[in-house]
């Protein structure tokens, strides 16, 4: 099964994977996620990878799964939210359709907040968000062609302004 590719960007608990397979399903093609990918591949959870490897490993493996899956997968891919941070990354994602999911710090803590199985936000949620996002936020949007907002919006709405934002729209 084939279909226009879309890479999607954004914090975690943005909605790339909610939203990832809504696009898929509306663009009928598959959908595809880095993060299980790599949790696949490596039979461990991203949690004890960061704990056991730590983060540039981590980082390493991420780039991997995504120079694989761009090679593979024709569909809807979501990336994990910190694969900007790698260069070797942003350099894959060059000429791709690459697109920012975006949220505000009282979504973030409302999606996120509360997950232990999220380790860069484990304590203190409201100011790791704002601290990752200073770092992060010209990475999400130097890299990607579009930004979607998805605060106060349904996925369903998020799925309707990505295809609106790229002007995919249903015939
Ligand atoms: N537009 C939205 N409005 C409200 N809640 C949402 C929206 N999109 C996703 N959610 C909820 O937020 C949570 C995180 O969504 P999801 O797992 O899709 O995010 P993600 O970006 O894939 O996160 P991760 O970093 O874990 O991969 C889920 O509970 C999901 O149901
Ligand atoms: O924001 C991040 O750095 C991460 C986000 C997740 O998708 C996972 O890729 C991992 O927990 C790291
Ligand atoms: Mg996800």
């Amino acid at each position: 099964m084939t279909g226009p590719r879309i890479v999607l960007v954004g914090p975690m608990g943005v909605g790339k994977t909610t939203v990832g397979e809504l696009l898929a399903e509306r663009l009928g093609t598959t959908f595809r996620d880095t993060d299980a990918d790599i949790v696949a591949a490596e039979g461990r959870e991203i949690a004890e990878i960061f704990v056991d490897d730590g983060e540039p490993h981590f980082r390493e493996l991420e780039r991997q799964a995504v120079r694989a899956a761009l090679a593979e997968h024709p569909g809807v891919l979501a990336l994990g939210g910190g694969a900007v941070l790698d260069a070797g990354t942003r350099e894959l994602l060059a000429e791709q359709t690459v697109v920012y999911l975006s949220m505000d710090v009282e979504e973030a803590v409302k999606r996120t907040g509360l997950n232990a199985a999220r380790p860069l936000l484990a304590v203190n949620p409201r100011k790791q968000w704002r601290e990752l996002m200073e770092a992060r936020r010209h990475l999400y949007t130097d890299t990607a062609r579009v930004v979607v907002a998805t605060d106060g919006r349904t996925p369903e709405e998020v799925a309707d302004a990505v295809l609106d934002a790229l002007e995919w729209k249903e015939a």
